[in-house]
């Protein structure tokens, strides 16, 4: 082989690169909130922190967080009330460039503004998640919705996650419910992938795919110990959030944590604003694109029964004409992203799939 053959063979093998943000501390348990001030000395900081917090988590964990902070740093606490999201996020950005660190205390949209805010600013940001719906809670992404449809966005991962289970076993139990179907619905995004791989030769990591089909399969594993506001559940899910938010992060998207299900969920927020919760509509549109699959479409529909999330539409008030056009509709969203429902799905073949998959 010549030289400029090696050469050439090196540079391929060599100007492969990657760079994966992890969170530094991770501390899950039972009233592990009252660490946040030896945690926050540790990472040395900064003086002042912002707490952004929401309308209801404010109260739940937000005031808290101020109490326990306020002897030591300058706090100020930014709610996150309103509807336009990205109006929210830009008045979150600007009160950020005024503080040393964030800290986002309360639900997925919540941690994404904290996650986009501290991103756009260059500040470190701690997630104290108060309810265990979502697996943003340790990620890099940010998932925000625009005119265009919900974009998945890079975003500041978190230097710490605190994670108390007796705050997160204290939420409404359909908030956990949501977020065992949000990773549920991993083992259908890796699928998605997958055929993604074999179809259009699109990047895969092993690591990343196997960490969040993982987490899914331990979740179905353990479907049986999920019960209501026991911190034992939140713990079980909690890990798992965590584990599949580092999946995101190690593939640099959200790719192993989100594929037809979650556009299908994606377009339901368009069409069908305010019904249903993220992880709940991920949940339901799993059912389907298993079924697509050719994969155990009913182990999964009966896990999340198991758990108490729902598994038709009509259980978060969305009706099967919608749930068909956002079967549709979900090619639209993220285009760039193949999945099974990128496949030529038609308005007959939907209708029909919704009939026979969304019975009660
Ligand atoms: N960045 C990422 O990788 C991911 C982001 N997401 C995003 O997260 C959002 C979904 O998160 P969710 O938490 O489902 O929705 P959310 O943030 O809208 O919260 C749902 C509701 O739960 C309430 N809540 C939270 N904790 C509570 C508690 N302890 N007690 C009583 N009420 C409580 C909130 O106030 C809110 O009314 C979506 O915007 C989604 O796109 C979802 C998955 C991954
Ligand atoms: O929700 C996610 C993973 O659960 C990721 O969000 P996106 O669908 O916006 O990429
Ligand atoms: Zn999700």
């Amino acid at each position: 082989m010549s030289a400029d053959r090696i050469n050439l063979l090196r540079t391929k093998v060599f100007d492969k690169s990657k760079w994966m943000q992890l969170p530094r501390d991770v501390v899950i348990g039972h009233g592990v909130i009252e660490q946040l001030p030896a945690i926050c000395e540790d990472l040395d900081l900064g003086d002042s922190v912002l707490i952004i917090s929401g309308d209801q988590t404010k109260d739940v964990a937000g005031k808290r967080v101020e109490a326990l902070l306020s002897g030591s740093y300058d706090t100020t606490i930014f709610t996150t009330s309103g509807t336009d999201y990205l109006d929210t996020i830009k008045k979150a950005e600007a009160a950020s460039a005024e503080v040393g660190f964030v800290i986002g205390v309360g639900g997925g949209r919540v941690i994404d503004t904290a996650k986009i805010a501290s991103y756009n600013t260059d500040r470190h940001f701690i997630s104290v998640p108060t309810a265990a719906s979502h697996d943003g809670i340790a990620s890099s992404r940010a998932s925000v919705p625009t005119a265009d449809g919900n974009v998945s966005l890079s975003a500041e991962p978190p230097i710490a996650v605190v994670a108390d289970t007796e705050i997160i076993a204290s939420a409404p139990h359909r908030l956990l419910a949501s977020g065992c179907a949000d990773i549920m619905a991993n083992c259908t995004a890796v699928l998605d992938w997958e055929l993604a791989h074999r179809l259009r030769g699109e990047q895969l990591s092993e690591y990343a795919l196997t960490l969040s089909r993982m987490t899914a399969e331990i979740l179905f594993k353990n479907a049986d110990l999920i019960k209501p506001h026991s911190e034992e559940s939140a713990w079980i899910v909690t890990k798992a959030l965590v584990s599949s938010g580092v999946a995101m992060s190690i593939a640099g998207s959200s790719r192993p944590g989100s594929g037809g299900e979650h556009k299908f969920s994606h377009a339901l927020d368009k069409l069908a604003p305010g019904k249903g919760l993220h992880g709940e509509k991920c949940g339901i549109g799993a059912i389907i694109t298993m079924y697509l699959h050719g994969g155990d479409w009913e182990g999964i529909r009966d896990s999340l029964r198991k758990i108490g999330a729902p598994t038709t539409p009509a259980e978060i008030g969305i009706d099967d004409e919608t749930a068909v056009e956002a079967l549709l509709a979900a090619r639209t969203i993220r285009p760039e992203r193949f999945t099974i429902l990128d496949m030529g799905l038609t308005q007959e073949s939907a209708r029909e799939l919704v009939k026979m998959l969304y019975r009660e």
